[in-house]
């Protein structure tokens, strides 16, 4: 593995949204990038090993180690760029984004530290910090197992992503890759997120989704997410019907009942909603007067947030 020239004090700092994914039927496939955002500096220093320092969302939850996800995603972008990593670096963490609670803050840790090591890299051997949105967006997908938060995270707006598919002698397939459409978000839409106190692992989550689902549910899933992409950017009057999805919120309904109960709640007054992600936190999709009805439903002890579309994804800062 060849050493890259890194210099002590090169330094790169990088910022990047949290996600909703699924918007209900579209599973694994389809996320929204908000406008809440973590914030990691990145500096190579003299010291050897990692010092990570991490402040806001998730700072007394996290190691403060190399197993440390932005740190390990970084690792793992040097191995596969065949980079030796720094002797010594520092990490700073400001966390935004809420951790397991639907909002994609394990997919922004891991774009963070691949954008983050991409972009020291190119310091490194160019002068110049820049990031390669599809290296980031393909390997992130890799290492979060499905892309729909992290191609939010990367590109902003919304997003639709597959993967190649190894069965199909048709497409070519070298390395893991994630193909994604970026898609502008109607102005009309205020995306609204209802945030419980609990939190709920992605894992757990996972766990309890059935191998094998209907192929009558399949049909209606697959016409559903067509509904959502058009009324995701050209007619948020659609919505209500583009949030419906077959496949994985009733399966783990038992897993967020509460935040469930919201869902129905919404929908039934007309409101475009769904389960953010794996939950708990709900996604309500307003439009016009919608937003005020939908944010006087919160539950108590539930936080509404209101922080818009994040138009772009991961970007450097100075
Ligand atoms: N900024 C971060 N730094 C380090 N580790 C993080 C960070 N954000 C998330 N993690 C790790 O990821 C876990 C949460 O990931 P999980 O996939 O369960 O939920 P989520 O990503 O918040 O929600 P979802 O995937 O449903 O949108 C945290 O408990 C923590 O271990
Ligand atoms: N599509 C994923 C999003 C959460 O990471 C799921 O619902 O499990």
């Amino acid at each position: 593995m060849p050493d890259a020239p890194w210099r002590v004090g090169q330094q790169v700092c990088v910022e990047v949204p949290a996600s909703s994914a699924n918007l209900g039927p579209g599973f694994d496939s389809v996320g929204i990038a908000l406008d809440i955002r973590d914030r990691c500096t990145v500096t190579i220093t003299d010291a050897p090993g990692v010092e990570v320092v991490v402040a806001g969302e998730g700072a007394d939850g996290v190691p403060l180690d190399e197993s440390h996800l932005v740190v390990r995603s970084m690792l793992r972008a040097w191995d596969l760029l065949d980079v030796a990593p720094p002797v010594g670096m520092r990490v700073e963490c400001r966390n935004a984004v809420p951790h397991g609670r639907g909002l994609g803050s394990s997919a922004t840790a891991i774009v963070t530290g691949i954008g983050a090591a991409n972009a020291l890299w190119r310091l490194a051997i160019s002068g110049s910090a820049d990031i390669e949105p599809h290296f980031v967006n393909d390997l992130a997908a890799q290492l979060e197992g499905h892309p729909d938060n992290s191609s939010a995270s990367v590109w902003g707006g919304a997003t639709l992503s597959w993967l190649d598919d190894r069965s199909d002698p048709n497409e070519e397939v070298s390395l893991p890759h994630t193909t994604t459409l970026a898609l502008s978000p109607h102005p009309d839409i205020r995306p609204l997120v209802f945030l419980p106190q609990v939190q709920l692992s992605t894992a757990t989550a996972r766990s309890v989704l059935p191998a094998y689902v209907r192929l009558g549910d399949a049909a209606a899933n697959s016409a559903r997410v067509g509904v959502l992409v058009h009324a995701l950017t050209r007619d948020p009057s659609y919505l209500r019907a583009g949030t419906r999805d077959y496949l994985h919120q009733e399966p783990r309904r038992p897993s967020y009942a509460a935040s469930m109960a919201l869902v129905d709640a919404l929908r039934g007054a007309g409101i475009a909603a769904t389960i953010s992600g794996a939950g708990p936190s709900v996604l309500a999709l307003a439009v016009g007067e919608q937003g005020e009805r939908a944010a006087a439903d919160a539950p108590a002890g539930w936080q509404v947030l209101d922080p818009g579309f994040a138009q772009t994804g991961i970007r450097l800062v100075d």
